[in-house]
């Protein structure tokens, strides 16, 4: 069977590709300027139909999404069988594609591509698809629909969704009736395994005062309005920055960026929260929590990613051990170069720790090396994973005490309470407020574990393709001799630590640095930022003031 030219022809003819653009398939797929992305997302759908064609079938996921960034921002990115993220080979397969620049340049890349992969075009294809709130959403499905229709694939519309509800439909799709059947195969179905597991890990324990949310004006307001019908009393929350109507309102000054950035509440929250009361808030797609509360006085405390890891491992941890498997599940976390020195001090006293390049999807395979990975990036995105040995494991062990049947009990729900595909707002949301209820904490209890390394993240105006790292991007190698100045400045510093690296999803380089105190943490991240504007030959009429 060969590949069905002439609708190809007729429907590529529809989508040209902007002259002088380039598009490359990065750490959150393709993700750019809404208006610019017709031609790749008709593209991504023959990509996706190809992907299903060479898995014999089996349903791929597209998103259509650019989660936190501004409104006007759109992107699209594959979703593979398990509901992990793309296969890194395809990354590249799909950047050559996309940036294909007529008709018959694409046609002749296609037919390449699926003579090398050898790819069977008589197996079927079948691709699920979902979008979040942004205006530009519809048209680039349109344009999606057209690539999948002229290869002639099964879909299925899975509507306005969050991005982890997209990865769950894939993985539900897949395993349907199988022995890894990963629940029923629609969004109830989701809502309904994971309301059902919260209700069994908080039976018999007294409701948490309720929850603010801030929904950053996406589609995670839609998911966080269906939990709030199922769990009634069980759990109270209070949706704000919900509004999926005023044209802007996306991410603007709200969602767990805007938090985690900028160190403060959004300012549509200022007159809602009170002091000690927590509140979280998700970003555009619903794929990254993040917690916080004022205190007394009313100064901002940080719930973010490393908190949420830490809690949620040693609650992982001491149910293994109630449950009598300390030998047998081995515990672990991943982290990047992003986690705070506070966590990692604390974690790495009690835990295996890994450290790990930015991006899910190397946090996530360096997670499934653990029996339960526990992997959460500083912002807010994570999970936590089981791996089948042990599943099978708490499935067959047999409590020789009430109490280890009780910790079993938790563990197994726990199972079915986390996404395991993807880092979700929500479940992680639902999996907090288990923990927060078992140990009876407040935000600040949970802040407590462990102190926090003040810290700060300065963008740099700097040709980034200059910018080479190694040991999970901690160190500079190229440009050559800058990683030496950044070492001899970090030295000055109380706690200092700082590291340089080029951003996968902007047009900037990154600097991070935390110390001791507020204003050496500041000073140390504008000296690097300084540095690193001034080595690459930044323009100094254009130097930003704030660098040292
Ligand atoms: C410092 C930071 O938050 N970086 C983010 C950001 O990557 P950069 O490569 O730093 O642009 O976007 C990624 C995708 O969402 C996310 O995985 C990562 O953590
Ligand atoms: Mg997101």
């Amino acid at each position: 069977m060969s590949l069905p030219l002439e609708s190809l022809r007729a429907a590529s003819d529809k989508h040209p590709k902007p002259a002088h653009l380039h598009f490359q398939y990065g750490t959150a797929g393709f993700r750019t300027l809404g208006s610019t992305l017709d031609s790749v997302t008709f593209k991504v759908g023959v990509i996706a139909a190809l992907r299903s064609k060479k898995l014999d079938g089996k349903t791929i996921g597209v998103m259509v999404t650019a989660s936190h960034n501004p409104e006007p921002d759109n992107g699209v990115k594959l979703v593979d069988p398990r509901g992990e993220m793309l296969e890194a080979s395809w990354e590249g397969y799909a950047t050559t594609l996309a940036n294909t620049s007529s008709t018959e340049e694409f046609l002749d890349a296609l037919d390449q591509f699926v003579k090398t992969l050898r790819i069977d075009l008589s197996k079927p294809s079948r691709v699920v698809y979902g979008r979040d709130t942004r205006p530009s959403g519809p048209a680039l499905v349109a344009a999606l629909e057209d690539g999948l229709s002229a290869i002639g694939a099964e879909i299925r519309d899975a509507g306005v969704t969050t991005t982890p509800i997209l990865h769950y439909l894939v993985r539900a799709s897949n395993y349907k009736g199988t022995k890894d059947s990963y629940g029923e195969d629609s969004s109830e179905g989701y809502y309904e395994k994971l309301s059902s597991a919260f209700k069994k890990l908080v039976a018999g324990k007294s409701a948490l005062p309720p929850l603010i949310v801030d929904c950053a004006n996406g589609v995670g307001a839609q998911a966080v309005a269906e939990f709030s019908k199922i769990l009634g009393d069980k759990l109270k929350l209070i949706p704000v920055n919900d509004d999926l109507s005023t044209p802007g309102a996306l991410n603007n000054a709200c969602g767990a960026d805007f938090v985690k950035t900028s160190q403060k509440i959004p300012p549509s929250l200022t007159s809602v929260l009170k002091p000690g009361q927590r509140a979280c808030s998700l970003d555009g797609d619903a794929d990254r929590l993040i917690y916080y509360y004022l205190d007394e006085r009313g100064q901002f405390h940080l719930l973010d990613g490393d908190k949420i890891a830490a809690l949620v491992a040693a609650f992982i941890v001491e149910l293994v051990k109630n449950a009598g498997l300390e030998h047998e599940i081995r515990v672990g976390i991943v982290q990047t170069a992003y986690a705070n020195g506070g966590s990692t001090k604390y974690l790495s006293q009690r835990l295996p720790v890994k450290c790990v390049a930015t991006g899910v999807k190397h946090l996530h395979h360096a997670a499934e090396h653990y029996d339960i990975g526990v992997y959460f990036e500083a912002n807010g995105h994570g999970t936590v994973l089981f791996s089948s040995d042990t599943l099978k494991t708490l499935a067959e062990h047999q409590p020789s005490t009430p109490a280890q049947s009780t910790a079993l009990g938790h563990l197994t729900n726990l199972t079915q309470l986390i996404n395991q595909t993807v880092g979700d707002a929500l479940s992680d949301l639902l999996l907090v407020e288990v923990v927060l209820a078992h140990k009876s904490y407040s935000g600040f209890e949970w802040d407590s574990l462990y102190v926090d390394l003040p810290n700060r993240l300065v963008k740099v105006a700097a040709p980034r393709h200059l910018f080479k790292t190694e040991d999970a991007e901690r160190r500079l190698v190229s440009p050559p001799g800058l990683q030496a100045k950044i070492d001899e400045l970090v030295r000055r510093y109380e706690a200092g630590r700082s590291f340089v690296r080029p951003s996968g999803t902007e047009d900037v380089v990154r600097v991070y640095a935390e110390a001791m105190v507020r204003a050496q943490a500041d000073e140390l991240a504008f000296r690097v930022a300084g540095l690193v504007y001034d080595e690459t030959g930044g323009d100094p009429s254009q130097r930003p003031a704030e660098f040292l």
